[in-house]
């Protein structure tokens, strides 16, 4: 199965570029500059066709969400035309499409995990274009599952896993927020998924495997949480630690609002194509070890 994905070093594209080799997947990813989501649909819908996929995995998108505030129409162009133009070219080869989205999409209000036909209602730009983003792709292909992920963290990019190891190396004590809660998930168990969801829609006209689906671990964090178990981790290693001081979000302004609750119920996706992620602990120990063990992986790309 050949398996097409845009942007080339995002944290799933690399993840799954990982995956692909032991799962007997060709993964090719193609991003910048050759596939720029802020061009022209033509432009894309044409390097995507040139890539000859068997499904395609929209996984490149504007992720800076306090950056998002300062340049919406940017953030704009990448998150829903250029999402938009993914899906019409995916339209037109005739192949399924796995479009990322995010918990963003919610603002937080709601006591328990969010199903999927709960109302969106995004708190920041980020979280707009995403929505947006989501209801584009449906309106230009049917063949297609939106996958709603959620504090992504890997051994690649920029995520708050590795920021929090990179802010222990010159620092004892760190104030984390801790009235903001949801499920950290990692890209590799991303990747897993995707591939997986992938083979099915390949594999089945079913409309029931396709829509918005959650995607996420199945236990729930607070950023506190999530960075002293990646301290206690560390710490058993050798590797960088800190002492996490649990504060307020108003005791941590940012330019974005982020929602106080973003857990997400992924029942749909385990009843419908059979997928369940781990929980977050392990995996989370797994990318502390790697980012500990291999200094390449400390690098921000
Ligand atoms: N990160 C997170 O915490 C979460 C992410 N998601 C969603 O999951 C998906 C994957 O996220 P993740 O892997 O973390 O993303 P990253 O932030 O790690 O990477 C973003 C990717 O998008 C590419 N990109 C950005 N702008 C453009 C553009 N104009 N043209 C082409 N490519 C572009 C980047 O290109 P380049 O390779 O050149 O750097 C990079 O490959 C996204 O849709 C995101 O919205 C959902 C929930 C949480
Ligand atoms: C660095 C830092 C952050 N924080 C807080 C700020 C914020 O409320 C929270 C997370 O901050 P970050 O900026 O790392 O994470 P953020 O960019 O909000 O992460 C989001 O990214 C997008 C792409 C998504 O789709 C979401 O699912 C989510 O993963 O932690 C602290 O409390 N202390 C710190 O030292
Ligand atoms: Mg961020």
């Amino acid at each position: 199965m050949r398996v097409v994905v845009t942007g080339h070093e995002g944290q799933v594209a690399r993840s799954l570029k990982r995956l692909g080799q032991l799962s007997g997947h060709e993964v090719v990813t193609i991003g910048r500059p050759e596939l720029d989501l802020s061009a022209p649909e033509q432009t894309i819908v044409a390097a995507l066709s040139s890539a000859r996929p068997d499904f395609i995995v929209s996984a490149a998108a504007y992720t800076a969400v306090d950056q998002a505030e300062e340049e919406p129409r940017f953030a704009e162009a990448v998150n829903v035309a250029g999402a938009a133009a993914v899906a019409q070219a995916a339209n037109r080869i005739g192949v399924p499409l796995l479009h990322l989205s995010t918990d963003y999409v919610f603002d937080g209000r709601k006591s328990g995990p969010y199903r999927e036909d709960d109302a969106p209602n995004p708190t920041g730009i980020y979280g707009c274009t995403k929505l947006d983003g989501e209801r584009a792709v449906m309106a230009a292909h049917g063949d297609v599952a939106v996958l709603r992920t959620a504090w992504v963290y890997s051994p690649f990019g920029r995520n708050f896993v590795k920021t929090m190891l990179q802010l222990a190396a010159d620092r004892s004590q760190l104030r984390v927020v801790a009235d903001q809660v949801g499920n950290p998930t990692g890209a590799l168990d991303i990747a897993a998924a995707v591939l997986e969801a992938g083979d099915n829609l390949v594999r089945s006209t079913d409309p029931g495997l396709r829509g918005v689906f959650h995607l996420a671990a199945p236990d729930e964090a607070s950023w506190a949480d999530l960075a002293e178990h990646v301290f206690t981790v560390s710490g058993l290693l050798g590797g960088p630690s800190a002492s996490v001081v649990r504060i307020a979000t108003g005791d941590f302004p940012t330019r974005a609002r982020r929602p106080a609750n973003s857990r997400l119920d992924c029942s749909r996706i385990a009843e419908r194509h059979g997928i369940r992620l781990s929980p977050w602990r392990a995996s989370v120990a797994n990318v502390v070890a790697e980012l500990i063990q291999s200094p390449n992986a400390k690098a921000p790309k």
